[in-house]
């Protein structure tokens, strides 16, 4: 009766079916063929009830065979129409290889196969180009920096004034450094917040004022004879009546020359010698000038105030400190020297302190050379030996220190007879 059925309602289905997929098809048929084999074992077992098993796996192998030819229909084979062939072992295999191939093929896959593979092109950033445009204009203004640095200690020629110092003051190494590294900081802009004060302390005849004329004689030839003044006080001002006067004088001579120097883009020395002479009232006036809350003009200047205040303090240290061999200036001397300065005028509070120390008998012999040579005379070794002999030395530790340093030196060469 159910065949009857299935073949009356087949064309219908057939008709609904041949819309539908090979798979669904299939799927039908596997499903009318479980039918018929179920039937079939039961006609059996109603009958002899043996052939059971061998109707179970004949089922078994039949849904077996029929799910594969599924399974290739849907999967592996494309094929547009359905057909029972049973895929051999191998070819499932090879299937499966295929599979594989194709996944690993998949991973890699990152454009589509029917088009050109090419990179995407760059797009140009207008920020990128801006970015370096302006990174091209700091650093040419950083170039241009330095480079007017080098031109502003070009323009005072300080390394030719470092050699000068050098040839010509004996003895004092760590004093001209120092006084060289102020200069250099100081003359390579052109404005400042303060101006630089130097105070040359140290005995008597170790060649302070000596390097204040050097110093003189370099800024006027560089600054064509201009903006450089030197103050001797006892020249200038050597009566203490006059002290009012003087203040005039100084102020007018000072402001004038900064206010010269400031239309011309210079900075003006002014060299104040033998301050130990100093009226309180000439110095209160120095102070003035050395105080920040000027106008910017006052503020780019450099004085050099040379005195022998604090000379006891160091011969007392190089004396006691003789064994030893100072890099820089200590602490400690500085301190020495700002103490005993601050007794006289509370002006070196804002000054850097430069000292001078006492000079070796062998410097002595350098000035009396020097001397010699300077008047025209033949520099013999054992007449040398014999002027430096005859001044007064302190010794400590196998060193001999000149008392007068190189002052006597001109005064002894001058009562020499000259050479014929
Ligand atoms: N270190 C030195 N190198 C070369 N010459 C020197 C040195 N010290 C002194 N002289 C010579 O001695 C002379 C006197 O020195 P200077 O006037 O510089 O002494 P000073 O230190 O200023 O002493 P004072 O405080 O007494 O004035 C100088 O003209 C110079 O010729």
């Amino acid at each position: 009766m159910e065949d009857s059925e299935s073949s009356t309602q087949a064309p219908a289905a057939h008709h609904g079916i041949s819309l539908a997929s090979s798979p669904v098809r299939a799927l039908i048929r596997m499903r009318r063929k479980i039918r018929t084999l179920k039937k079939s074992r039961l006609q059996l077992d109603l009958t002899t009830g043996r052939p059971l098993d061998s109707a179970k796996a004949s089922l078994r192998r039949q849904i077996s065979t029929d799910r594969a030819s599924l399974f290739k229909t849907t999967t592996y084979e494309k094929q547009q129409y359905f057909n029972f062939d049973t895929p051999t072992l191998e070819k499932l295999a090879l299937n499966n290889q295929i599979r594989k191939k194709n996944r690993k093929k998949s991973r890699h896959v990152l454009y589509p196969g029917n088009v050109r593979k090419c990179l995407p092109v760059e797009q140009k950033s207008k920020a990128k180009r801006c970015l370096l445009l302006f990174i091209a204009i700091v650093c040419f203004q950083i170039f241009n920096a330095i480079e007017n640095l080098d031109d502003n200690l070009q323009k005072y020629d300080l390394d030719g004034l470092e050699k000068t110092l050098q040839r010509e003051v004996f003895g004092q190494r760590r004093a001209i450094d120092k006084l060289m590294d102020h200069l250099k900081d100081y003359l390579a802009t052109h404005y400042h917040n303060k101006p630089l004060v130097l105070s040359f302390n140290g005995p008597s005849g170790v060649g302070k004022s000596h390097t204040g004329r050097l110093l003189a004689k370099h800024f006027r030839s560089v600054m064509d004879n201009d903006f450089v003044l030197q103050y001797y006080t006892m020249h200038n001002c050597p009566d203490e009546n006059d002290v009012a006067k003087c203040q005039a004088e100084v102020s007018g001579m000072i402001s004038e020359m900064i206010s010269r120097a400031e239309i011309e883009e210079k900075i003006p020395v002014f060299i104040f010698d033998e301050l130990e002479v100093m009226p309180v009232a000439l110095l209160d006036v120095l102070h003035g000038y050395f105080q920040l809350n000027q106008s910017n003009e006052y503020l780019n200047a450099v004085y050099i105030l040379i005195s022998n205040i604090g000379g006891n303090e160091i011969t007392k240290f190089v004396l006691q400190n003789s064994s030893k061999d100072f890099v820089n200036v200590p602490q400690e001397l500085r301190h020495l020297v700002l103490t005993s300065l601050r007794k006289q005028h509370f002006l070196w509070d804002v000054a850097e302190i430069v000292p001078f120390t006492l000079l070796e008998k062998r410097h002595i012999l350098d000035c009396f050379l020097d001397e010699l040579l300077r008047e025209g005379l033949y520099p013999d070794h054992s007449n040398i030996e014999s002027l430096a002999g005859q001044l007064r030395y302190y010794t400590k530790e196998n060193k001999e220190y000149s008392i007068t340093g190189c002052k006597q030196v001109v005064a002894k060469v001058n009562l020499l007879q000259p050479y014929t």
